[in-house]
């Protein structure tokens, strides 16, 4: 995790099965940063249609690499003045984070797009602009929905 690595499937896949199946998950969940590998993806798929759900939204934040360089720097260094900086927060990691990103989550835009269930957001826009377009595009969705977000490396 420190190197920028994805932890393995099995470790997110039960970590996540747990949660959905408290009762509050009933009304509805938002899951940020997971699935993040298309085996993580078939594994929600399974525990979803097991318990007569599915998901509504898939949200992708597009954000270029050079802008996501510098939130990431902007963030190690907001997080070292208060005392509680990331070991991830580095270049070096970031570009792993990249790495893993392009090969193991960026394939699951295809596999949600397949589903008629992605949609995209403009990132790099103004922070506002940006949670108002997250909830334009789960608002189209209608009521007591479950999301998945799919957030950027
Ligand atoms: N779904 C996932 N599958 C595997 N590893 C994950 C997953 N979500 C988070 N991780 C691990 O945790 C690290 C930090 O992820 P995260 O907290 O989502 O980043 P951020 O806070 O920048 O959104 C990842 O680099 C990875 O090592």
């Amino acid at each position: 995790m420190e190197r920028g690595e994805l932890v393995p499937d099995e470790l997110v896949v039960a970590i996540v099965a747990e949660r959905i199946s408290r009762p509050d998950a009933k009304y509805g969940f938002i899951l940020d940063g997971f699935p993040r590998t298309i085996v993580q993806a078939a594994a929600l798929d399974d525990i979803l249609r097991a318990a007569g759900l599915r998901l509504d939204s898939v949200l992708e934040l597009d954000v270029d690499e050079a802008a996501l360089l510098g939130r990431i720097l902007n963030r190690a260094k907001d997080a070292t003045a208060n005392g509680h900086a990331r070991a991830d927060d580095t270049e070096a990691a970031l570009r792993v984070r990249l790495e893993e990103y392009g090969r193991q989550t960026k394939p699951l835009a295809d596999y949600y797009r397949e589903q008629g269930i992605l949609k995209s957001v403009d990132g790099l826009q103004p922070i506002d602009k940006v949670a108002s377009s997250l909830l334009e595009a789960i608002h189209t969705q209608g009521e007591g929905v479950r999301y998945a977000a799919s957030s950027s490396p």
